[in-house]
């Protein structure tokens, strides 16, 4: 017998695990708003946009009307849009807001790439072998489990999921890199050259070799990233392996890279980082890392939440971590490196700079 007190304890207990089971559904809807392209649809209206208009600009069957009614009332649950009452029949029209603003075509910062690859049949596929994984000793990550070979080779043969893999990349990094070049252009002071490594198709050594023209900026990546890259004066792109060598340098970037990788890989990464940066130790000489500090004792509860995210998207695509503080402190040692310096300065990311001994 359950007494009532306890009967309503497990129903909000059933209630959380619902909302597990069905948090999917939140992806779901993001991708059909992009794929229906609902953002740009919306903006290219000019005006709050009403059900009926967003029906008939999307060219959809008057029978569907009331689904899309429904996709867009989880849509603005879920802070996506903004509705707004229009007098006198009180029906709402749509906006856009901050968030779908970010899934806009001509946004140079649009993360739909980034959600559509992440969302990807191909990508999603290995969690559902999470857990065989477990008991699996011999594939890296589920990705290879399931895939049959790394993340890394898979996109480099699908076409399609590179450019919008590597598209994803670059909107971020415009974000990313703008942020970098007007609020800390300090950490550039004295630096005439600098390697991207992992720099994907060159948006962040573009945009620092923009602000700073006396610096020759090196895109570093493998072939298949780097081929037929447009360049410029002080820009130049190197094809190359990370875990070979890496052209020397007085500034290393690595955005989106360490935590990719496990600890032992990391430092192998590091230790090339160390060797490019040559003998001389002047004091401007470091390497810029731009990933997540895991810091549990934030009180976004939003914020914590997508950084677990991160660490199980590393932990299944690519045998990467996100590290705390500690960890990373850990693998600059091991490295070589003597000190360094987080500045949390990038939203759920922070820049780390790190200064040979
Ligand atoms: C997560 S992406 C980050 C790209 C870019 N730094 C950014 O943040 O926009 C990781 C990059 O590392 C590159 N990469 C993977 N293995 C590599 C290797 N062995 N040597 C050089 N680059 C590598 C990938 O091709 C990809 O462009």
């Amino acid at each position: 017998m359950v007494n009532g007190e306890m009967g309503s304890q497990q129903l909000l207990a059933q209630a959380h695990i619902w909302n597990h089971i069905f948090n999917f559904i939140n992806s779901m809807c993001l991708k059909c708003a992009i794929q229906l392209r609902i953002p740009d649809t919306i903006h290219h209206h000019d005006q709050p946009m009403t059900l009926d208009a967003l029906v008939s600009a999307l060219q959809i069957h008057p029978s569907r009307a009331h689904c899309l009614d429904r996709l867009m009332r989880i849509l603005v649950h879920s802070g996506f849009f903004e509705q707004k009452k229009l007098a006198p029949d009180g029906r709402g029209a749509y906006v856009l807001n901050r968030v779908s603003k970010l899934l806009l075509t001509d946004n140079p910062s649009n993360v739909a790439p980034f959600a559509l690859s992440m969302l990807d049949p191909i990508v999603i596929n290995p969690w559902h072998g999470l857990s065989a994984w477990f008991h699996n000793h011999v594939d890296p990550t589920p990705f290879e489990m399931v895939q049959g070979m790394s993340i890394w080779r898979y996109v480099g043969q699908e076409p399609g999921l590179n450019r919008l893999f590597n598209d994803g990349m670059a909107t971020d990094a415009r974000l990313v890199a703008s942020m970098v070049v007007n609020e800390h252009k300090g950490m550039f002071e004295g630096i005439t050259s600098l390697v991207d490594v992992g720099g994907g198709t060159g948006t962040t050594a573009k945009a620092i070799a923009n602000s700073f023209p006396h610096m020759e900026c090196t895109i570093f990546d493998l072939p298949h990233v780097v081929a037929n890259l447009e360049v410029s004066e002080n820009v130049r792109c190197v094809p190359g392996d990370m875990f070979e060598s890496i052209p020397p340098a007085d500034a290393i970037i690595l955005k989106w890279i360490l935590h990719d990788w496990s600890d032992e890989d990391a430092v192998k990464i590091l230790k090339r980082c160390r060797e490019a940066l040559g003998k001389g130790e002047g004091k401007k000489k470091k390497v810029i890392i731009i990933d997540m500090v895991m810091d549990n004792t934030k009180s976004d509860k939003e914020m914590v939440e997508t950084q677990l995210f991160y660490d199980m998207l590393m932990m299944t695509l690519v045998s990467g971590r996100e590290r705390n503080e500690a960890e990373w402190a850990k693998l600059f040692v091991t490295a070589g490196f003597g000190d360094y310096k987080i500045t949390p300065a990038l939203g759920l990311r922070s820049l780390i700079e790190v200064y040979p001994s």
